[in-house]
């Protein structure tokens, strides 16, 4: 079927339209129903629907339902009889057999992180402070850890004090009248347990950061970091079309290296005995070690002394702190990162009968000479205390029982969860090629590696209280995320939702082609997605456009449903109008591995570049592509592509639009820049080797560079920058398009539209 023409006003219009995605999804308590959010038209808000498994029935759920459901991500017991969850900050306890629903909570503060013993007694936190919570016991308040001295411990008396002492009997028993009466609390404090326990004191200059407490309510590890450390100046964005008619300023995030990101400590404390312990980490392997050594010395720096400084980070998985306990309760594991992003450390304390003496036990050292990358950092213990991970380690993410290889090969697992009985890991996986998702299982014990859908574009998934079924959401090229249901071992997916309009539905759209590129430069494959027409004329040669996907780690070329999705009816429109369309994985994009990933590693732009010139012959070679009408454009990294292409591969891409593109690293934000290029003070000779402002003199061809005035992620200044840069040099092909009330993603129509619009006229300008 001829593919339906899509006009440019359609593809830039407010995505309504399409039909909203789903977007979380998760089981009722019976494993009966589904329930799902999803975005209202022509709203922010969102919906709350509920989906009948047998029936497929769907309906909306009104505030007094909404009372009745179970919260989004519940979490099980480990004996399957209760399940907790946050709803609307509260938390609730469903039992399983009967349905009963108990509301632990109902407070004005956010409840958060609920996770059940071994013996099932829950433990959350309320803002800052954490609560236990028994079946037939109600709540309990845990003593949050505080900063200061402790107030029972005596202190140590200096000369004249001591001479006060000495001196007058009166203070002498007045003193000992004190300390009698705190023994006598304390004692009864000890034996007594319907009292709460003490708070427990870290003594420095620190500020307390998260704590994480352990499911029996026994322990607790608290993080924390020099109080009032520099953590760096943020750069002022103004806003220029304001309800007050002023220019307001708006306060953005920090540059790239102008402030380290502040060292953290991990305290043990015992929440019985009220008393907290700073645990040493300069034993981990490596710690000790500078890793950018020759990077110091060369940019004339002081050697690093001692450890390096480290933070405990997030693990990926969404739920904060990478701090996991033993259902237990008697062990924990947390991720350390080293601030130098070239190491990652999961670290594990026992505490019980020995926490006057416990040390931190390093399970696995992840050390790359590039950096540590931002996924695939799960991690987690099995219900009887043996722990998992993800690592790299390989060259791709794989999961690891006790050190144990459970997957291998040259694909990659992500999201990990184990079923109740903790017998079978599940997860994503990538195996039949990098942009195929679908749910794989694994048995703890080993063995083979089995999929259990063939969805394709497998997004997440979540098992059913009842551990009969898993719900799956998944997407497609033109299908906007959706769910459907598996049976545990996979199987026939029963599709639970159809979320696109009828209007979608009803249209052909040009379906990519998949395509696999050999690098003319020793990397391997390169895949792609290829839009051109379903019948080629002989002899025509048609000009080519490359679309250049962003970064901070994503994959365009996936079966699922693009991030790029108005880019994508786009290239339908510009296939429709004669052109073909290439869009590539180049290096650095994720589903590749970790070489794939690192390859840019202090030269961002040159082996991208390598990438979209193989590509470029490829379609000139396989698909009629002129060569002498190649145009390119991207957004982001894409935009950054943009530059890199027309500046250093002049006379290549006869025309390029370059869109919220990164001109300066040295202007990018420290959590993603510094992994890749290290800091501009420690490392200038990358930033130099990267930034497109460095190779703004070698401009020949036309550029349009479009950007949002309020974009707080890459700043419009990057463009600005560029923009006089030009002027400077006394450039003549080139123009800039701002946007006033635009952010980084864009979000208005018009903006789309006119955005689109003048890329759309610079391609029939030049490649015409
Ligand atoms: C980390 C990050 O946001 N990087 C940007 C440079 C980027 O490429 N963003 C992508 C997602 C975009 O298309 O905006």
């Amino acid at each position: 079927q001829d593919p339906t023409p899509v006009t440019l006003e359609q593809a830039m219009a407010n995505p309504d339209w399409i039909g909203r995605p789903v977007e979380s999804a998760w089981w009722s308590w019976d494993s009966r129903t589904v329930n799902y959010t999803q975005q209202r038209t022509d709203s922010n808000v969102r919906d709350q629907f509920q989906v009948e498994q047998e029936s497929r029935g769907t309906r909306k759920l009104t505030g007094a339902q909404r009372a009745e459901i179970d919260g989004a991500y519940p979490v099980s017991d480990t004996q399957g009889a209760r399940m907790a969850f946050v709803r609307n900050g509260d938390v609730f306890v469903r039992e399983l057999s009967s349905g009963r629903l108990i509301q632990v909570t109902r407070s004005v503060t956010e409840e958060a992180s609920p996770q059940w013993s071994a013996d099932g007694q829950l433990v959350y936190r309320s803002g800052k402070d954490w609560f236990v919570w028994r079946p037939n016991a109600g709540v309990t308040a845990i003593a949050p850890v505080k900063v200061g001295k402790d107030p029972a411990v005596e202190p140590k008396r200096d000369t004249l004090q001591q001479q006060q002492l000495a001196l007058f009997k009166t203070l002498r028993d007045d003193v000992a009248r004190k300390q009698a009466a705190a023994a006598q609390s304390r004692d009864w404090r000890a034996e007594d347990p319907t009292q709460a326990s003490p708070s427990a004191y870290i003594d420095g200059n620190f500020e307390i950061q998260s704590t994480s407490l352990s499911p029996n309510g026994r322990w607790m590890l608290a993080i924390t970091q020099e109080k009032g450390a520099d953590t760096g100046r943020e750069t002022n964005t103004p806003k220029w079309i304001t309800e007050t008619g002023y220019t307001e300023p708006e306060s953005s995030r920090t540059l790239v290296g102008r402030t380290d990101p502040v060292n953290q400590q991990v305290w043990l404390v015992d929440v019985q005995a009220g008393k907290a312990r700073q645990i040493a980490l300069d034993g981990l392997p490596g710690i000790q070690v500078d890793p950018l050594k020759d990077l110091r010395a060369k940019a004339g720096k002081d050697p690093l002394k001692g450890s390096r400084a480290v933070r405990i980070q997030t693990d990926g998985d969404d739920s904060g702190t990478a701090v996991h306990w033993t259902a237990g309760g008697d062990e924990v594991a947390f991720m350390v990162r080293a601030v130098d992003n070239k190491d990652r450390w999961i670290v594990s304390l026992a505490p019980k009968g020995k926490f006057d003496s416990v040390a931190a036990v390093s399970r696995h050292r992840l050390t790359d000479p590039a950096w540590i990358n931002w996924n695939f950092n799960d991690f987690g213990y099995t219900p009887d205390n043996r722990l998992w991970y993800l690592s790299e380690q390989s060259g791709y993410s794989h999961l690891y029982l006790e050190g144990k290889a459970l997957t291998s090969g040259r694909w990659e697992a992500s999201d990990v969860t184990l079923d109740r009985a903790g017998k079978q890991f599940f997860f994503v996986c990538n195996r039949a090629n990098p942009g195929t998702y679908e749910l794989c299982t694994v048995n703890r014990d080993g063995g083979s590696v089995r999929e259990l859908t063939s969805l394709k574009g497998v997004e997440g998934y979540a098992i059913a209280p009842n551990q009969q079924r898993i719900l799956v959401r998944y997407s497609g090229s033109y299908l906007p995320t959706q769910v459907a249901t598996i049976p545990l071992n996979g199987g026939q997916a029963t599709a639970l939702t159809d979320t696109r309009s009828p209007e979608f539905k009803s249209r052909t759209w040009i379906q990519p082609e998949y395509v696999q590129i050999p690098s003319k430069h020793g990397a391997g494959t390169i895949w792609g997605k290829f839009y051109g027409p379903a019948k080629y004329e002989a002899g025509r040669k048609y000009p080519i456009v490359f679309f250049v996907h962003g970064a901070g780690y994503l994959q365009n070329v996936s079966q699922r449903y693009p991030a790029y999705f108005r880019e994508q009816m786009f290239h339908n429109l510009l296939v429709e109008r004669g052109y073909v369309v290439m869009d590539i994985d180049y290096r650095a994009s994720e589903g590749y591995g970790r070489d794939w990933r690192t390859a840019i590693y202090r030269q961002m732009g040159h082996p991208e570049l390598e990438d979209h010139l193989d590509a470029l012959d490829w379609v000139v070679a396989n698909k009629q592509g002129d060569k002498d009408k190649a145009g390119i454009y991207g957004g982001s990294y894409g935009g950054f592509m943009t530059f890199m292409a027309l500046m250093r591969a002049p006379g290549t891409f006869k025309a390029g639009a370059a869109l919220r593109p990164v001109a300066d690293w040295a202007q990018y934000n420290h959590e993603y820049t510094s992994n890749i290029l290290n800091t501009p003070e420690l490392d200038p000779e990358a930033y130099r080797k990267s930034s497109p402002i460095y190779y703004a003199d070698q401009l020949q061809d036309r550029l349009l560079i479009a950007h949002g005035m309020i974009d707080d992620n890459v700043f419009y200044r990057d463009s600005v920058m560029l923009a006089q840069r030009l002027i400077e040099l006394r450039k003549t092909r080139w123009e800039l398009a701002s946007y006033p009330m635009e952010r980084h993603g864009f979000v208005n129509s018009d903006s789309w539209y006119d955005e689109y619009r003048r890329i759309y006229e610079l391609f029939e300008t030049e490649l015409k």
